[in-house]
């Protein structure tokens, strides 16, 4: 399955909470949406599943050479923010009452169960009712009941949230078993280490607005144009002493020996090398790529100076 969202927008009674916002997603791929509270993230989940319709702009759907205008139910898997499976009812009830539903035929219905269980280490638990599950354990029934019906698009609303970091990781693995299988993913979520290991692909929203958007590579070129060298020298260095060295460049002190160089191009690196070499010993250095989560905090501090007045 194949999307593309052109320039939709989407207003409530008091608030625009879309405002003309593009992208594609390509069919097998995990695609990430991000941004603080109220940025619109549920807001186009909404509309890419058809609960909601954009006031303007255009979703194409393309699946086994159909189109459509929201992902079709029957191809949808779907985590929703507000959860919603049967707290009285046992985890097996549940997941074959769904399976079903999306038209597995009941034989299909346990070994799809059988397998998920397994992956999530519930297999023991399925005769209980889901309200006794921990809170981690009825995300992962809610996990497995997103996916098994073996949707060609699976959309999952927060699929970390309420998860210790061990369960995290398994999360992690659930959804690269996923990509494996050839589904498209859409995450929404907050946390960007786990986004990070993921992600083929990501939007960075706020206030209803794209930020920053593309690979994990592209997002950091866009952030931060000027690559920063770490650099360590067996003796201490001044800043003086730098200034003098490096006119040209911007640099940041951490201790005596531990310095960035921050190269206004990567063409500049021998140079500056060079000039480090001619003065003092070089223990190490090293390319630093900022991580995600210090990429968003950065792009939604200029974001929200941007839109100050
Ligand atoms: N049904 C609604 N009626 C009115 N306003 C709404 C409605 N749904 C969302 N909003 C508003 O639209 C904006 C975007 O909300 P949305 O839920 O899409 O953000 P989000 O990025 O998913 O946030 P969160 O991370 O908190 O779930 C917010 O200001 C929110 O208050």
């Amino acid at each position: 399955m194949h999307i593309e969202v052109n320039t939709i927008e989407k207003a409530y009674a008091t608030v625009t909470a879309v405002r003309g916002v593009s992208f594609t997603i390509a069919s097998g791929e995990i695609f990430a949406l991000l941004g603080p509270n109220g940025a619109g993230k549920s807001s186009i989940i909404r509309m890419l599943v058809g609960m909601t319709r954009p006031d303007s702009g255009v979703i194409t759907v393309h699946h086994q050479k159909q189109e459509y205008d929201h992902v079709p139910r029957r191809y949808l898997g779907y985590l929703p923010e507000d959860r919603g499976l049967y707290p009285d009812k046992s985890v097996e009830k549940n997941l074959l009452y769904l399976a079903q539903l999306h038209g597995l035929s009941k034989a299909e219905a346990q070994q799809e169960m059988s397998h998920w269980l397994e992956i999530f280490e519930l297999s023991d638990r399925r005769k209980e009712d889901l309200k006794q599950l921990s809170k981690g354990n009825q995300q992962k029934v809610q996990l497995i009941a997103a996916v098994i019906h073996k949707p060609a698009l699976v959309i999952l609303d927060e699929p970390f949230s309420g998860l210790d970091p061990i369960n995290q990781e398994k999360v992690v693995g659930f959804l690269k078993t996923l990509r494996e299988k050839g589904m498209t993913v859409i995450l929404s979520a907050h946390q960007m280490a786990m986004v990070e290991k993921l992600a083929d692909r990501m939007l960075l929203m706020a206030k209803g607005q794209v930020v920053l958007a593309g690979t994990l590579a592209e997002i950091q070129q866009q952030a931060q144009p000027q690559p920063e060298v770490v650099v360590e020298t067996e003796q201490a260095v001044s800043s003086e002493q730098l200034a003098v060295l490096l006119p040209e460049m911007v640099f940041t002190q951490h201790t005596a020996t531990r310095f960035s160089v921050f190269l206004p191009t990567t063409t500049q690196l021998s140079g500056c090398l060079q000039q480090l070499l001619s003065q003092f010993s070089i223990r190490s250095v090293s390319m630093q790529n900022p991580d995600l989560h210090q990429l968003y905090l950065a792009a939604m501090a200029a974001h929200q100076q941007e839109v100050q007045p």
